[in-house]
Protein backbone atom coordinates (compact mmCIF):
# COMPACT_ATOMS: atom_id res chain seq x y z
CA UNK A 1 0.00 0.00 0.00
CA UNK A 2 1.28 3.45 -0.80
CA UNK A 3 1.02 6.64 1.21
CA UNK A 4 -1.97 7.98 -0.24
CA UNK A 5 -4.05 4.29 -0.60
CA UNK A 6 -2.89 4.43 3.36
CA UNK A 7 -3.98 8.09 4.23
CA UNK A 8 -7.07 7.47 2.07
CA UNK A 9 -7.96 3.88 3.98
CA UNK A 10 -7.49 5.63 7.34
CA UNK A 11 -9.74 8.81 6.06
CA UNK A 12 -12.76 5.67 4.90
CA UNK A 13 -12.54 4.51 8.49
CA UNK A 14 -12.58 8.19 9.75
CA UNK A 15 -15.62 9.08 7.80
CA UNK A 16 -17.75 5.95 9.03
CA UNK A 17 -17.53 6.72 12.76
CA UNK A 18 -18.04 10.53 12.02
CA UNK A 19 -21.29 8.86 9.82
CA UNK A 20 -22.43 7.61 12.96
CA UNK A 21 -22.63 10.64 15.39
CA UNK A 22 -24.01 13.39 12.45
CA UNK A 23 -26.87 12.28 10.66
CA UNK A 24 -26.99 13.02 7.04
CA UNK A 25 -30.13 14.77 7.49
CA UNK A 26 -28.69 17.65 10.07
CA UNK A 27 -25.80 18.13 7.99
CA UNK A 28 -27.79 19.04 5.07
CA UNK A 29 -29.98 21.40 6.87
CA UNK A 30 -26.86 22.88 8.34
CA UNK A 31 -24.95 22.89 4.88
CA UNK A 32 -28.72 24.45 3.44
CA UNK A 33 -28.51 27.20 6.16
CA UNK A 34 -25.43 28.65 5.09
CA UNK A 35 -25.56 31.98 3.13
CA UNK A 36 -23.82 30.84 -0.29
CA UNK A 37 -20.22 29.90 -0.84
CA UNK A 38 -17.31 32.78 -1.02
CA UNK A 39 -16.30 32.86 -4.66
CA UNK A 40 -13.02 30.59 -4.89
CA UNK A 41 -11.87 30.51 -8.72
CA UNK A 42 -13.18 33.66 -9.12
CA UNK A 43 -10.94 34.77 -6.76
CA UNK A 44 -7.94 33.49 -8.64
CA UNK A 45 -9.12 34.42 -11.63
CA UNK A 46 -9.63 38.19 -10.46
CA UNK A 47 -5.98 37.73 -8.93
CA UNK A 48 -4.07 36.44 -11.88
CA UNK A 49 -5.38 39.02 -14.22
CA UNK A 50 -3.37 41.43 -13.07
CA UNK A 51 -0.56 39.58 -11.14
CA UNK A 52 -0.46 36.17 -9.17
CA UNK A 53 -3.00 34.55 -7.77
CA UNK A 54 -2.50 33.26 -4.22
CA UNK A 55 -3.83 30.09 -2.22
CA UNK A 56 -2.25 30.22 0.93
CA UNK A 57 -2.62 27.52 3.17
CA UNK A 58 -2.86 27.07 6.99
CA UNK A 59 -0.77 23.89 7.59
CA UNK A 60 0.67 23.39 11.30
CA UNK A 61 2.18 19.69 9.93
CA UNK A 62 3.23 17.20 7.41
CA UNK A 63 3.46 13.55 7.02
CA UNK A 64 7.07 14.60 5.11
CA UNK A 65 8.03 17.56 7.38
CA UNK A 66 6.58 16.88 10.80
CA UNK A 67 5.61 20.01 13.07
CA UNK A 68 6.39 23.13 10.51
CA UNK A 69 4.53 26.26 13.11
CA UNK A 70 5.11 26.01 16.90
CA UNK A 71 2.91 29.24 17.78
CA UNK A 72 0.03 27.67 14.85
CA UNK A 73 -3.05 30.09 15.31
CA UNK A 74 -5.46 29.93 12.27
CA UNK A 75 -6.96 33.20 12.99
CA UNK A 76 -3.78 35.29 13.03
CA UNK A 77 -2.41 33.34 9.62
CA UNK A 78 -6.07 34.14 8.04
CA UNK A 79 -5.80 37.52 8.66
CA UNK A 80 -1.95 38.10 7.93
CA UNK A 81 -2.56 35.28 4.85
CA UNK A 82 -5.39 38.23 3.57
CA UNK A 83 -3.34 42.06 4.39
CA UNK A 84 -0.47 40.42 2.25
CA UNK A 85 -2.39 39.50 -0.44
CA UNK A 86 -3.46 36.32 -1.22
CA UNK A 87 -6.64 35.75 -2.95
CA UNK A 88 -8.12 32.77 -1.11
CA UNK A 89 -7.08 30.26 1.72
CA UNK A 90 -6.77 26.52 1.69
CA UNK A 91 -6.77 25.06 5.08
CA UNK A 92 -5.48 21.21 5.85
CA UNK A 93 -8.19 19.25 8.31
CA UNK A 94 -6.57 16.04 8.28
CA UNK A 95 -5.59 15.02 11.40
CA UNK A 96 -3.91 11.74 11.42
CA UNK A 97 -1.44 13.43 8.95
CA UNK A 98 -1.27 16.73 9.05
CA UNK A 99 -2.18 17.62 12.65
CA UNK A 100 -5.46 19.49 11.02
CA UNK A 101 -9.01 20.40 12.71
CA UNK A 102 -12.21 21.57 11.55
CA UNK A 103 -12.22 24.00 13.89
CA UNK A 104 -9.00 25.42 12.41
CA UNK A 105 -11.23 26.15 9.33
CA UNK A 106 -13.72 27.60 10.86
CA UNK A 107 -11.39 29.89 13.10
CA UNK A 108 -9.51 30.84 9.72
CA UNK A 109 -12.80 31.86 7.63
CA UNK A 110 -14.24 33.77 10.07
CA UNK A 111 -10.79 35.69 10.69
CA UNK A 112 -11.16 37.22 7.04
CA UNK A 113 -13.58 37.46 4.24
CA UNK A 114 -11.38 35.20 1.38
CA UNK A 115 -12.94 31.86 0.22
CA UNK A 116 -11.47 29.04 1.83
CA UNK A 117 -10.99 25.34 0.54
CA UNK A 118 -11.04 22.48 2.91
CA UNK A 119 -8.00 20.70 2.05
CA UNK A 120 -8.34 17.17 3.06
CA UNK A 121 -9.33 13.72 1.81
CA UNK A 122 -12.29 13.32 0.15
CA UNK A 123 -13.93 9.66 -0.34
CA UNK A 124 -17.40 10.36 0.12
CA UNK A 125 -19.80 12.83 -0.62
CA UNK A 126 -20.91 13.00 2.58
CA UNK A 127 -17.75 14.42 3.33
CA UNK A 128 -18.72 17.66 1.00
CA UNK A 129 -21.89 18.21 2.58
CA UNK A 130 -20.35 17.95 6.22
CA UNK A 131 -17.56 20.27 4.50
CA UNK A 132 -20.41 22.89 3.68
CA UNK A 133 -21.79 23.00 7.00
CA UNK A 134 -18.29 23.54 8.21
CA UNK A 135 -18.57 27.23 6.18
CA UNK A 136 -15.79 25.75 3.40
CA UNK A 137 -16.13 27.17 -0.02
CA UNK A 138 -14.17 24.90 -2.21
CA UNK A 139 -13.02 21.40 -2.13
CA UNK A 140 -9.97 18.93 -3.28
CA UNK A 141 -10.27 16.19 -5.58
CA UNK A 142 -6.99 14.38 -5.80
CA UNK A 143 -7.72 12.17 -8.65
CA UNK A 144 -5.20 9.69 -7.72
CA UNK A 145 -7.01 8.88 -4.59
CA UNK A 146 -10.49 8.08 -6.66
CA UNK A 147 -11.87 6.18 -8.92
CA UNK A 148 -14.36 7.42 -12.17
CA UNK A 149 -17.40 7.12 -9.98
CA UNK A 150 -16.66 8.42 -6.90
CA UNK A 151 -14.37 11.43 -8.05
CA UNK A 152 -17.98 12.08 -10.13
CA UNK A 153 -20.24 11.69 -7.12
CA UNK A 154 -18.05 13.87 -5.11
CA UNK A 155 -18.27 16.69 -7.85
CA UNK A 156 -21.68 16.86 -7.81
CA UNK A 157 -21.89 16.73 -4.47
CA UNK A 158 -20.32 19.76 -4.25
CA UNK A 159 -21.71 21.70 -7.23
CA UNK A 160 -24.93 20.90 -6.13
CA UNK A 161 -23.85 23.32 -3.36
CA UNK A 162 -22.86 25.62 -5.08
CA UNK A 163 -18.82 25.32 -4.24
CA UNK A 164 -15.86 25.27 -6.65
CA UNK A 165 -13.61 22.07 -7.12
CA UNK A 166 -10.00 22.02 -7.25
CA UNK A 167 -8.84 18.84 -8.64
CA UNK A 168 -5.80 18.13 -8.34
CA UNK A 169 -3.58 16.09 -10.82
CA UNK A 170 0.38 14.69 -10.80
CA UNK A 171 0.64 13.27 -13.96
CA UNK A 172 -0.62 12.99 -17.52
CA UNK A 173 -2.87 10.06 -17.04
CA UNK A 174 -4.45 11.76 -14.13
CA UNK A 175 -4.65 15.16 -15.94
CA UNK A 176 -6.63 12.97 -18.89
CA UNK A 177 -8.80 11.69 -16.23
CA UNK A 178 -9.40 15.28 -15.10
CA UNK A 179 -11.04 15.90 -18.77
CA UNK A 180 -14.19 13.96 -17.46
CA UNK A 181 -14.76 15.87 -14.47
CA UNK A 182 -16.97 19.27 -15.16
CA UNK A 183 -14.23 21.94 -12.96
CA UNK A 184 -11.92 23.61 -14.89
CA UNK A 185 -9.56 24.64 -11.84
CA UNK A 186 -6.65 21.97 -12.35
CA UNK A 187 -3.85 21.92 -9.59
CA UNK A 188 -0.97 20.34 -10.43
CA UNK A 189 1.09 18.73 -7.45
CA UNK A 190 4.38 18.90 -7.72
CA UNK A 191 4.96 16.46 -4.94
CA UNK A 192 4.14 12.92 -5.25
CA UNK A 193 2.26 12.00 -2.40
CA UNK A 194 3.13 8.31 -2.63
CA UNK A 195 6.74 9.16 -2.52
CA UNK A 196 6.30 13.03 -1.31
CA UNK A 197 9.50 14.14 -4.21
CA UNK A 198 8.85 17.64 -5.20
CA UNK A 199 9.76 19.06 -8.50
CA UNK A 200 8.23 22.12 -10.35
CA UNK A 201 8.90 20.41 -13.31
CA UNK A 202 6.06 18.23 -13.06
CA UNK A 203 3.74 21.71 -13.31
CA UNK A 204 5.88 22.78 -16.35
CA UNK A 205 5.33 19.39 -18.39
CA UNK A 206 1.21 18.99 -17.11
CA UNK A 207 0.44 22.88 -17.77
CA UNK A 208 0.15 22.49 -21.80
CA UNK A 209 -2.12 19.35 -21.47
CA UNK A 210 -4.78 20.46 -19.34
CA UNK A 211 -8.21 20.83 -20.73
CA UNK A 212 -9.49 24.44 -22.84
CA UNK A 213 -10.38 27.22 -20.46
CA UNK A 214 -8.68 26.08 -17.77
CA UNK A 215 -7.22 27.88 -14.17
CA UNK A 216 -4.42 26.23 -13.56
CA UNK A 217 -2.86 26.41 -9.86
CA UNK A 218 0.70 25.26 -9.44
CA UNK A 219 0.83 23.46 -5.95
CA UNK A 220 3.57 22.46 -3.71
CA UNK A 221 7.72 22.82 -2.93
CA UNK A 222 7.10 26.92 -4.14
CA UNK A 223 9.03 29.25 -2.04
CA UNK A 224 10.39 31.95 -3.72
CA UNK A 225 9.13 34.88 -6.14
CA UNK A 226 11.38 33.48 -8.58
CA UNK A 227 9.24 30.28 -8.26
CA UNK A 228 6.37 31.46 -9.58
CA UNK A 229 8.20 33.63 -12.26
CA UNK A 230 9.52 30.30 -13.48
CA UNK A 231 6.19 28.60 -13.57
CA UNK A 232 4.77 31.81 -15.12
CA UNK A 233 6.40 31.29 -17.99
CA UNK A 234 4.13 27.88 -18.96
CA UNK A 235 1.02 29.65 -18.59
CA UNK A 236 0.52 29.06 -14.43
CA UNK A 237 -0.16 32.32 -12.61
CA UNK A 238 -1.91 31.30 -9.37
CA UNK A 239 0.21 28.85 -6.62
CA UNK A 240 -0.69 26.63 -3.49
CA UNK A 241 1.73 27.37 -1.03
CA UNK A 242 1.62 26.41 2.70
CA UNK A 243 4.75 25.05 4.01
CA UNK A 244 7.37 27.91 3.28
CA UNK A 245 4.74 30.43 3.96
CA UNK A 246 4.39 28.92 7.44
CA UNK A 247 7.59 28.76 8.91
CA UNK A 248 7.93 32.55 8.21
CA UNK A 249 7.86 34.77 11.48
CA UNK A 250 6.24 37.99 9.88
CA UNK A 251 3.85 35.66 7.86
CA UNK A 252 2.07 39.16 5.89
CA UNK A 253 5.60 40.50 4.90
CA UNK A 254 6.30 36.77 3.37
CA UNK A 255 3.04 36.30 1.61
CA UNK A 256 4.08 40.00 -0.01
CA UNK A 257 7.31 39.25 -0.93
CA UNK A 258 6.12 36.08 -2.60
CA UNK A 259 3.50 37.58 -4.63
CA UNK A 260 3.70 41.07 -4.17
CA UNK A 261 4.11 43.83 -6.99
O1 LIG B 1 3.49 23.08 1.80
P1 LIG B 1 3.70 23.20 0.33
O2 LIG B 1 4.87 22.43 -0.19
O3 LIG B 1 3.72 24.64 -0.11
O4 LIG B 1 2.40 22.53 -0.36
C1 LIG B 1 1.10 23.06 -0.20
C2 LIG B 1 0.05 22.10 -0.78
O5 LIG B 1 0.24 22.04 -2.17
C3 LIG B 1 0.14 20.72 -0.15
O6 LIG B 1 -0.13 20.88 1.20
C4 LIG B 1 -0.82 19.70 -0.75
C5 LIG B 1 -1.13 19.56 -2.07
N1 LIG B 1 -2.03 18.59 -2.25
C6 LIG B 1 -2.32 18.04 -1.07
C7 LIG B 1 -3.22 17.01 -0.75
C8 LIG B 1 -3.37 16.70 0.58
C9 LIG B 1 -2.64 17.34 1.56
C10 LIG B 1 -1.75 18.36 1.26
C11 LIG B 1 -1.59 18.72 -0.06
Amino acid sequence: MNKLEEICATKRDEVAARKQDRSLADLEANARDRSAPRGFRSALARAQHSGFGLIAEIKKASPSKGLIREDFQPAAHARAYAAGGAACLSVLTDAPYFQGHEDYLVEARNACDLAVLRKDFMVDPWQVVESRALGADAILIIVAALDDGAMTEIESAAIDYGMDVLVEVHDQAEMERAFSLQSRLIGVNNRDLRSFATDLATTERLAPLAPEGSLLVGESGIATRADCERLARSGVRSFLVGESLMRHVDVEAATRALIGT
